[in-house]
């Protein structure tokens, strides 16, 4: 191919495309990006190249969980008005957040023991445990725990919003409720469980689940939401997962900054189950 055949190599701009942002919204205004863009506030002295990469992690990883949170709770709200075919929506823009979540621990795994050591004790006692979106989304989920709140004295809007949460019906409790309005026998103490404390196994659910997987007659809808909540369960496990080897291969095993013992306690995360009825059904299905 000749030299000239690739021509000026320009787009030229298009005569209807406007280039005066004066008086009227533009892209950078909309979307507040003088704000966003200047909230990177590195505190390693000498400034450490790194903790840009680190910084930016952590706050495109709260803009997610902040758009995760936004879509479970009104998934919850739709099930709750027995608007199936649209909380199926919501958990499946769900399930592709979590996705992403969970692809840009690559990114973050490009930090080395030494470039991180070089920054870290900068970070004083500073943790993602104490992430407030992160334990709302797992309150949401059915993973209660009273105890958290404590962590988000000092940040009042965290607190109530995760107060409201712990006393608020997990999506699953909601969805629970549905199940019951379409005929299917759950039992009263379940739905009158008190909804502050963490999900734990009913067994009362395994033959409600087998009927819903087995019939013919069941409400595509029950069924599809039911493999959503393991989706987004298993999802959630390998963030979990990819979060400690992440964690693993750049710390070892030295304590967390938030005080806890580091990746062991990170793996006593990995033994949790939001939806474990959905999980032990699987082992009663025939064909
Ligand atoms: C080099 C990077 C990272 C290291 C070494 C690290 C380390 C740790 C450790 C040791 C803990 C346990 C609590 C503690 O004692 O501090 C923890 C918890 C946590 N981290 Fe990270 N982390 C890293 C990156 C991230 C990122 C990018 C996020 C994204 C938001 C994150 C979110 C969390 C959350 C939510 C918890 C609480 C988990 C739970 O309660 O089970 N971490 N991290
Ligand atoms: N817990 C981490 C520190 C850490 O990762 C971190 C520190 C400040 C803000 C967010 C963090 N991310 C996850 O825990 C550590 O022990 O190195």
């Amino acid at each position: 191919m000749s030299k000239d055949q690739h021509g000026t190599n320009q787009r030229d701009i298009e005569s209807g495309v406007r280039t005066d942002f004066h008086n009227t919204m533009s892209y950078g205004s909309y979307l507040d990006l003088e704000r966003i863009l200047s909230a990177q506030h590195p505190v390693s002295v000498p400034e450490h190249h790194d903790e840009m990469l680190f910084i930016i992690q952590h706050q495109t990883s709260e803009l997610w969980l902040k758009l995760m949170l936004h879509e479970l709770v009104e998934a919850r709200r739709l099930l709750g008005t027995d608007d199936i075919g649209k909380a199926l929506k919501c958990l499946a823009r769900v399930k592709h957040i979590q996705k992403t979540l969970t692809e840009q621990w690559s990114v973050l795994a490009t930090l080395t023991p030494r470039e991180y050591a070089q920054f870290r004790g900068f970070l004083g006692s500073s943790s993602g445990f104490q992430s407030f979106q992160y334990r709302a989304v797992e309150f949401i989920l059915g993973n209660k725990h009273a105890g958290m709140l404590k962590v988000h004295e000092a940040d009042p809007k965290a607190h109530e919003l995760l107060s409201n949460l712990l006393n608020e019906p997990t999506l699953y409790d909601v969805f629970l409720a549905a199940l019951a309005r379409h005929g299917y026998d759950i039992p009263a103490e379940v739905l009158e469980r008190d909804v502050t404390k963490p999900w734990t196994f009913q067994e009362s659910l395994i033959p409600v689940y087998k009927d819903i997987y087995e019939s013919e007659d069941t409400l595509w809808s029950l069924y599809q939401a039911c493999e959503d909540l393991v989706d987004v369960e298993d999802n959630f496990q390998a963030w979990r997962f990819r979060h400690l080897r992440v964690v693993q291969r750049t710390i070892g095993f030295k304590r967390g900054t938030g005080g806890s013992s580091g990746v062991d306690f990170l793996k006593r995360a990995l033994d949790l189950t939001f939806f474990p009825e959905l999980f032990a059904v699987r082992t009663e299905i025939g064909s």
